[in-house]
């Protein structure tokens, strides 16, 4: 039979057990996206168009009558591992004589999702969290099948591959399914490769088993709903099903006109969702989000949860943080807290506006990373053995990444200008330092030839010179006359508290040691006018480096240092 009338064969199936299908919709079998329905003539109802009698789904209590079983089977937290066997019994067994039989024949082969691609095409995937889930998901789905053959004492068709995956527990289960023979109809219903098939019908296809009852014991128990699934997906169609009368019904809630699609709605997916679970993507999708994950040490992640960083929702494992970024919530407050937390000192016992420029900057450089990242993917510049719709896909799902990454890129450097702004009052530039403190800045062209700001940068001694006006502040009451310019009294202020309570090492003085020679006594001979007036010893500038850690941040975009009062964000 062809594709065609297989799905007639269908149809009648379901009307001649008391199914309805309201005959203004046409199926009809399409190259790039398998069947679709469409309005013969234009259709506003509030009617069901749809509605199947319970008998003609695929459901749990079906699949533990088949397999004559009293109990529920629940593995790995999912309610539908003995549906999913059963639909890979009915599609690939030999029950020539099951009821269901027109339904099985039209669920497809050949399917999109990633696990059914190359090694070639998931290539393009590595480094992206899909790719990840793809791996996380075999393994679960790996652990299920175990699990519902030994429950049912089912011997699975290739006894080798089944020890290996028991007895193994870092086998890469990505390569293993991959070098597996491609589904075909001949393919063992009791092979991994049929249930990882029947999985995804189930994750593609299945509908909520609350519609038909609402106290269902798991949440995420589903059933197969001939004709129903048929219907594609489009975002925000508003639709209902319905059960009444032992029946579950579709209502569709759009006004559709004549040759229109007739959509259902998936729910509010991300194109990450949609293309690991129905093997496809939606250009603009309002749902998308991507995830920022943070690999840290278990401490690190205790001491942010303890000092009341807002994660404990986001830590996925124990030496993880993920945050969910979308293109409404770009930044969301957590992951500016956590970052601005991770640049937290020792000696701070709050957040303070340095941290939180610094963690912003962190956060700059890895959302760099993530879209260099995924705009060199997409480009896909190398020949690959795959469809065009195939590599429009790919390249749909790795761009859609690539613009909340970008977007979040974009708000947290429009971020960075509000914070700086906001905070002006408590922010001093060293370009503004050097520039209004004529004398240091002459005594730096004698000493190291910096004729102007950029000149640090270039030669490499914007460090030494930060030291060097820190320790001048701190002499400020030494000079014969006040400085020309005042510099703010909260790092004069540092300084004290910084040299009261500091303890100093042996080995902080060896390791301030060749910076303070290449320096002095040279400096005082030569401009004793700046650098022989107060206190010019090694000390002086292990407290300014200090002082340095606590007050300066130098923005990574310009390389340009600021003093910034230790308050409170
Ligand atoms: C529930 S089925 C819908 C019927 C399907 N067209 C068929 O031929 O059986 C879900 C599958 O249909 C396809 N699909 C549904 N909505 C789509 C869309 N908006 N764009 C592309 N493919 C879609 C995907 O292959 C998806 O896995």
């Amino acid at each position: 039979m062809s594709a065609n009338s297989d799905l007639e064969a269908c149809i009648d199936w379901c009307r001649t057990n008391g199914s309805y299908v309201d005959d203004r919709i046409v199926f009809k079998l399409t190259e790039k996206v398998g069947i679709t329905a469409v309005a013969s003539e234009a259709i506003s109802t509030k009617k069901p168009l749809i509605s199947i009698p319970k008998k003609l789904l695929i459901t749990n209590e079906v699949a533990m009558k088949h397999f004559d079983i009293t109990e529920p089977v629940v593995s790995r937290g999912n309610p539908n591992v003995l549906g999913q066997l059963l639909t890979a019994k009915l599609k690939f067994g030999s029950d020539e004589e099951c009821f269901h039989r027109p339904y099985i024949r039209i669920l497809p082969l050949k399917l999109d999702q990633p696990y059914f691609w190359s090694a070639d095409q998931l290539e393009i995937l590595k480094g992206t969290d899909l790719h990840l889930m793809l791996r996380q998901n075999l393994a679960k789905m790996a652990s299920e099948w175990i699990d519902v053959l030994e429950f049912l004492k089912l011997k699975p068709n290739d006894m080798q591959f089944y020890n290996k995956l028991k007895s193994s527990q870092d086998i890469d289960i990505l390569s293993l399914f991959l070098s597996m023979n491609e589904i075909s109809i001949g393919t063992s219903w009791l092979s991994f490769p049929a249930y990882v098939w029947a999985t995804s019908i189930f994750n593609s296809r299945a509908f909520p088993e609350i519609i038909m009852n609402s106290q269902t014991s798991n949440i995420n128990q589903a059933f197969l709903y001939p004709i129903v699934d048929l219907l594609n997906h489009k975002n925000d169609t508003k639709v209902k099903w319905v059960f009444e009368n032992d029946e579950v019904s579709f209502i569709s809630l759009e006004s559709l006109k004549k040759s229109e699609e007739i959509f259902n709605s998936y729910g509010d997916k991300s194109n990450e969702e949609l293309l690991l679970n129905y093997g496809f993507v939606q250009e603009n999708n309002a749902n998308d989000f991507t995830r920022l994950s943070l690999k840290l040490e278990k401490q690190m992640l205790d001491n942010a949860s303890s000092f009341g960083i807002d994660i404990k929702d986001h830590i996925v494992a124990d030496d993880c943080v993920q945050f969910k970024l979308t293109n409404e919530q770009p930044l969301p407050d957590s992951l500016l807290e956590m970052f601005n937390f991770l640049c937290k000192l020792k000696s701070e016992s709050q957040l303070t506006l340095r941290g939180a420029l610094e963690g912003q900057d962190e956060l700059h450089e890895i959302l760099i990373q993530k879209v260099d990242f995924f705009k060199k993917r997409s480009k896909i510049n190398r020949p690959l053995a795959a469809s065009t719709d195939l590599i429009a896909t790919i390249k749909q799902y790795l761009n859609s990444d690539r613009r909340i990454y970008n977007n979040s890129l974009e708000a947290l450097q429009k971020l960075q200008k509000q914070t700086m702004r906001k905070n002006a009052i408590s922010m001093t530039s060293f370009k503004t330092i050097f520039k209004n403190d004529k004398e240091f800045a002459n005594s730096l062209l004698i000493a190291f030839g910096i004729a102007n700001f950029e000149d640090f940068a270039k030669q490499g001694c914007m460090r030494e010179a930060l030291l060097l006006w820190i320790v001048r502040v701190a002499n400020k009451d030494s000079y014969p006359r006040k400085l020309s310019y005042a510099p703010p009294r909260y790092i004069y202020d540092c300084f004290q508290e910084v040299n009261r309570s500091i303890v100093i090492q042996k080995e902080d003085v060896m390791e301030f040691m060749s910076f303070y020679k290449k320096l002095f006594p040279n400096l005082s001979k030569k401009i004793p006018e700046t650098f022989d007036v107060g206190n010019w010893g090694i000390r002086q500038f292990i407290v300014a480096d200090n002082v340095m850690d606590r007050l300066v941040w130098t923005r990574k975009q310009t390389q340009e240092p600021y003093f910034i009062l230790q308050n409170k964000i």
